[in-house]
């Protein structure tokens, strides 16, 4: 089976524009590559650079240097190189995203936040909301909140449509940012599940979990990103 996302000596800085245009180095020379079927965590301080090169492998952040390779649809793809719709294109078939906070419409029910990603694939109504009910219905979240937007949820009930959202579909590479943080123990156990699930079915997954108890029944192996981390080198 062929790698799924090859990282190759990523440097990332953020400049502050409104700051006279300062300079913040964060990581450079990241390199490493994700397999189907392994569940590779990030691991390293606060600061050290975890959510950023997540972010940078979504494509929300543009790169300094370094390749982001992707197999999409049968080609190869760039991400830190590709155009916007190319991008859009490898996130809805390719690189699912769970971030730790919901963003999504307003007055949309959660049972269709949780579908959506499945009927933009093509797929019927009837069949993604069945699937979201399933989903939904795994992580403890009660029925009655189903039709119901999810602005005023708890965040923990947030996190589950989240997760609910980003586990649906079968993207082949999966980037989890902190999945967890806001779960009582029940359903962290069922998120661990959903995890093992998916390495099962050759899904590559990358992840942040603070949670050492998660890290632990999850990870296959840690990328220690504080060997990339331009912070700790000039403090
Ligand atoms: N959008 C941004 N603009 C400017 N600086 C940023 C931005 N995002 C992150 N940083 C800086 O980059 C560094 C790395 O942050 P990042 O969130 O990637 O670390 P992290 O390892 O995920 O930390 P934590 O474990 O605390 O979430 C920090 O010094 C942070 O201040």
């Amino acid at each position: 089976m062929p790698t799924p996302l090859v990282v190759s000596e990523l440097a990332k800085t953020f400049t502050m524009h409104l700051r006279d245009g300062i300079e913040l180095p964060v990581v450079e020379g990241v390199s490493f590559a994700l397999r189907a079927g392994e569940c590779a965590v990030l691991g390293g301080p606060s600061g050290a650079g975890k959510s950023s090169i997540l972010k940078v492998l979504y494509g929300n952040y543009s790169v300094d240097t370094g390749q982001i390779i992707v197999q999409h649809q049968g080609r190869l793809v760039d991400i830190a190189a590709a155009a916007p719709r190319t991008v859009l294109g490898v996130r809805r078939h390719t690189i699912g995203y769970v971030s730790q906070f919901l963003r999504t419409l307003p007055r949309l029910a959660a049972l269709d936040i949780v579908a959506e990603p499945l009927t933009a694939r093509g797929v019927a109504a009837a069949k993604a909301r069945d699937k979201a009910a399933g989903l939904l219905s795994r992580l403890n979240l009660p029925e009655k909140l189903w039709s119901l937007p999810p602005a005023t949820f708890s965040g923990g009930e947030q996190q589950r449509v989240n997760i609910a959202r980003g586990f649906i579909t079968d993207h082949p590479v999966l980037l989890l940012d902190e999945p967890t943080a806001s779960l009582d123990a029940k359903n962290r156990e069922v998120v661990i599940a959903l995890i093992a699930e998916k390495k099962q079915g050759g899904v590559a997954l990358l992840g942040i979990f603070h949670d050492a108890g998660v890290r632990e029944a999850v990870a296959d192996r840690i990328i220690d990103v504080t060997q990339f981390a331009m912070n700790r080198r000039v403090s």
